[in-house]
């Protein structure tokens, strides 16, 4: 089943409901709502193009000159009169299960073909239901195959996955721009590209989205170099299938690189996704190994590729996360070439942002609002966010009413100590809710399946740690729960990203004690959404006063 949405109307809606009282639509509101401008069917489902709306509008483009990048558009530019519905299938797979309910439509209005992308590629992109790009990725395709250094900086769900691997298969593999022969690939020996990911479950989903649009005959192209798994076994099949693009965790990239069996000097492209999590002290020595084995780093002050005298070619570096602080902007500009940073509605030079105005968040710190909106902008926006006081030994109970209230089919719950999880797990499975631990003390095997049962149905409450935090995409998960504060609005904003993928609907339910309420607070002055204190009673959420949600608390 197809969805058609007006991009224009949905935001007309979310203009309007922002000028009514909030408090008022909040209160006691039934979960499942549906926006009456949905409407379902086959209906009109071409791609949305620039010329089908005989338009062309732009985004804004500071510092870079215009005949560097690429003009790009945003679907919210349409003029009244012009709207054209946008099909939006998603993924195969969600779709079987269930219909998609957006709340915001995160396209642009623009469709693959006219970003740059070659035939073959845009005809995969279509027959695995990919019809238009987002806003990120109609910003990012261009600039990379530009040749750019990039860092892409938009909302958790928001397709970022996308944005730099269609640009890398662009040039890359079978489906590239130009195809020389089938000789050539199997004669390379060093990798084509390099893609760096945080954890063994984030860097599968980025094979399993590779693989996709590769397809069955030249999914061995890519590699997976994951840590947990066996080595021999990788290294095996990085001499049998010389695959282009190989993509891992810094542990085990840097491990493989290290015994000379991961050919990497001629590298075109390294991904760092989810590089403020990559700068982190425990990846330090295996990043350096990589920053600096994996292609070569383009040198300061020279132009990109003018002195590869040697035939080598500079690599392109391509960051990416829905958060970027400060130490990730510093650490850019030393790691590549002139690097840009692209949103889903602005391109800019990194070059640009003084590094005295940014804040750890990536935002001023002499101003609240610029501070609220840059973290902001890590979260969906078609997130609800809610807070519920309860006494420790009640959290979970409190969580299995929530889970009911809300009717969640796919809930992620988040607690800090891997040794709670177990105990979390039993509570729920005691109450009749099918539940699982996941964290980084399981085998591989284990948590691949844990995960799978979870996006089968077969687990309605995954309980979990920080692992689940990053990058996991389970685009049917309708409800987030802290069960554990975060530590910060960074860790909030990932955790929160769970839900509401690419303009679902989704909730964030921090479940926490009475001490903890000026936490909360904290949270949401920082990141500038409403967290609103709830209740859960009569099996349904109620929005309630802060007095109120206390008074519960304690009874
Ligand atoms: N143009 C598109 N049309 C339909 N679905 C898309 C499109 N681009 C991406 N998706 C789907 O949207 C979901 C979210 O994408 P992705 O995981 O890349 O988001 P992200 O921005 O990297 O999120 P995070 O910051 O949490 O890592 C995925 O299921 C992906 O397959």
């Amino acid at each position: 089943m197809q969805v058609v949405v007006s991009t224009r109307a949905l935001l007309l809606l979310r203009n309007s409901i922002s000028g009514t009282k909030l408090s008022e639509v909040y209160r006691r509101v039934p979960f499942r709502r549906h926006l009456p401008l949905f409407s379902c069917g086959q209906g009109d489902n071409g791609p949305l193009t620039l010329a089908s709306l005989g338009l062309q509008s732009e985004i804004e483009i500071k510092g870079v000159e215009k005949s560097d990048i690429p003009l790009m558009v945003s679907a919210f530019d349409v003029p009244r009169g012009k709207e054209k519905k946008i099909s939006v299938t998603g993924s195969k797979s969600s779709l079987q299960k269930k219909p998609l309910e957006l709340e915001v439509a995160p396209f642009a209005a623009k469709s693959f073909s006219e970003l740059g992308l070659p035939p073959l590629l845009v005809e995969r992109l279509e027959k695995e239901g990919f019809e238009v790009p987002t806003d990120v990725q109609a910003a990012a395709i261009p600039t990379i195959l530009k040749n750019h250094d990039v860092m892409i900086q938009s909302y958790t769900g928001s397709g970022k996955t996308l944005a730099y691997v269609l640009p890398i298969l662009t040039e890359v593999g079978p489906l590239k721009r130009v195809f020389l022969n089938d000789k050539e690939t199997r004669n390379r020996i060093d990798v084509e590209a390099v893609i760096v990911a945080p954890s063994r479950e984030l860097a599968m989903q980025i094979v399993r989205e590779v693989e996709r649009l590769l397809g069955p005959v030249h999914k061995k192209l890519v590699q997976q170099l994951v840590g947990g798994a066996n080595k021999s076994r990788q290294e095996e099949a990085l001499k049998k299938n010389k695959p282009a693009i190989v993509v891992g965790t810094p542990g085990r990239i840097a491990e493989i690189s290290k015994t000379g069996k991961l050919h990497t000097h001629d590298c075109r492209y390294l991904v760092l996704d989810e590089v403020d999590e990559l700068l982190s002290f425990n990846f330090r020595e295996d990043m350096h190994r990589i920053l600096e084995h994996v292609g070569r780093r383009p040198g300061a002050g020279t132009h990109r590729k003018s002195d590869s005298t040697d035939g080598k070619t500079d690599r392109q570096t391509i960051m990416v996360s829905a958060t970027v602080p400060l130490s990730v902007i510093r650490a850019a500009r030393s790691w590549s070439y002139d690097p840009v940073l692209v949103q889903a509605n602005n391109i800019v030079p990194l070059e640009s942002i003084s590094p005295s105005a940014i804040s750890p968040t990536g935002s001023s710190p002499n101003s609240n609002s610029t501070t609220s909106q840059n973290v902001a902008q890590s979260l969906p926006p078609s997130l609800e966010h809610y807070y519920c006081v309860s006494r420790l030994q009640h959290k979970v109970d409190t969580l299995r009413r929530c889970v009911h209230a809300l009717d969640a089919k796919y809930v992620i719950a988040f607690m800090n100590h891997t040794k709670q999880l177990k105990d979390a797990v039993f509570k729920l499975e005691a109450r009749g809710i099918k539940a699982a631990e996941l964290h980084g003390d399981l085998n591989k095997l284990v948590r691949s399946t844990i995960l799978k049962n979870f996006r089968n149905g077969e687990v309605r409450v995954l309980v979990t740690n920080e692992l689940s935090a990053r990058g996991l995409d389970i685009p049917e998960c309708d409800l987030v729960v802290n069960l554990g504060l975060p530590t910060d609005s960074v860790h909030y904003a990932h955790r929160a990203g769970r839900t509401g993928r690419l303009g679902r609907k989704g909730t964030v339910v921090t479940i926490c004690e009475e001490p903890e309420i000026f936490v909360v607070r904290k949270l949401q002055k920082q990141l500038g959404v409403p967290i609103q204190a709830c209740e859960f009673t009569e099996g349904k959420l109620n929005v309630t006063g802060e007095e109120e949600a206390l008074a519960a608390a304690r009874r």
